[in-house]
């Protein structure tokens, strides 16, 4: 592990990025920085202030902790289909040595696991299971644990939308949305994280949406489990730090609208993202160890000024682009 003093740096809350000048880097520390100028350092540890600081030392921990999912053992929840299938297939690519890949179509998850294996060198198992069940959960991460070993890296994918205005919902539907979007995170994460601690290595991923930052209507049951694992993986993530758990990593994944069945209805988004483009960016957030992921990045922009303007601006560019006769389409077709 390389040790870097940077000086005149921003610092991101956000991200925990850290952002050195271009230009005063170079004059203050002479020469030996000079290819650190103009450089985001993602994720970085032992940062004491969250304003850009003038001429402040800060001790960054860089570089060599960027991590390879080479060997590891990765499980995937909703991994039949959509960005699940994609994510096995990627982990696959880049090394990981086992890939479990759970769901409730068989055949489907059969499909993916021979793609798997004919992919690469992984080994692949799948098992059904349907991750709004919470003792299914137990015993399945049970069996998983007997059969495989331990697993070092939890991407809690699975997801469903119903949709529809709220009087038109049925009860039923908010609670399966809230039970396989966001409840099924924590019986799965309960399960897997104490093994993580004992070994002193793992990576907790969560597949949550913008709709876990900003709303859009038609959609409340959806966006409002999306705001909630979006705060579970946020104090997930405020806990393990806080009791000193710092081989054990948590992301959340926040991708905008992605061309799978879930949402194919939204047929003129701009700015859509494919299944595959998620799988990539959340294995790089993984490597380097990337607390919160908005894609595409022009999000922040909309999340920060859903924000800080009024509501109005966010309904004006939803109907200007055509999204929200999208979703008004998409809640009449549910
Ligand atoms: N599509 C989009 O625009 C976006 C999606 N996301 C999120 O990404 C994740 C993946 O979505 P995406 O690939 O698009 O969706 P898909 O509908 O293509 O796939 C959903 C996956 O979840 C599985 N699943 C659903 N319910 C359960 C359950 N009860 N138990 C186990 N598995 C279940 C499905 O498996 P089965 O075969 O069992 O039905 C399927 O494999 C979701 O969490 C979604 O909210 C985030 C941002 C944008
Ligand atoms: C807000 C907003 C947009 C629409 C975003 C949409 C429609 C996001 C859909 C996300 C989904 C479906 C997530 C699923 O989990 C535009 C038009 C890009 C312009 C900028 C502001």
């Amino acid at each position: 592990m390389r040790e870097i003093v940077l000086v005149n740096c921003a610092y991101d809350r956000s991200d925990d990025s850290v952002f050195t000048s271009p230009r005063t880097c170079e004059r203050i520390t002479g020469g030996r920085l000079a290819r650190d100028r103009g450089t985001i350092y993602p994720h970085v540890d032992g940062v004491s202030t969250e304003h850009s600081c003038q001429a402040v030392c800060l001790r960054v921990l860089r570089a060599e902790r960027r991590k390879s999912v080479s060997g590891e053992t990765v499980l995937i929840t909703g991994a039949s289909r959509g960005i699940g299938r994609c994510l096995a297939l990627e982990f696959a690519k880049h090394g990981a040595s086992t890939i479990i890949l759970w769901g409730r179509d068989e055949e489907k998850l059969s499909s993916v696991k021979k793609e798997v294996e004919e992919s690469g060198k992984a080994r692949c198992h799948f098992y059904r299971c349907d991750v709004g069940d919470r003792e299914q959960v137990y015993r399945t991460i049970q069996k998983v644990q007997e059969d495989v070993g331990a697993i070092t890296i939890l991407v809690n994918n699975a997801g469903v939308v119903h949709g529809g205005a709220l009087l038109e919902t049925k009860d039923d539907n908010i609670e399966d949305t809230f039970r396989v979007n966001t409840l099924s995170h924590f019986w799965t994460t309960k399960s897997v994280l104490p093994s993580m601690l004992a070994n002193g290595r793992g990576h907790v991923v969560g597949i949550a949406s913008t709709l876990g930052l900003f709303p859009l209507p038609g959609v409340s049951d959806y966006v409002a489990s999306k705001f909630s694992v979006v705060g579970f993986y946020e104090s997930l993530a405020a806990e393990l730090r806080e009791q000193g758990h710092r081989d054990v990593s948590v992301t959340c994944m926040c991708p905008g609208h992605t061309t799978t069945d879930m949402f194919k209805d939204l047929t003129t988004q701009p700015f859509s993202l494919t299944p595959q483009q998620v799988a990539e960016q959340t294995i790089e957030a993984v490597k380097t160890n990337q607390r919160r992921v908005i894609l595409p990045r022009v999000m922040h922009l909309t999340w920060i000024l859903n924000s800080w303007l009024p509501g109005s601006w966010m309904r004006n560019v939803l109907y200007v682009t055509g999204a929200m006769k999208d979703m008004e389409n998409f809640c009449a077709k549910r």
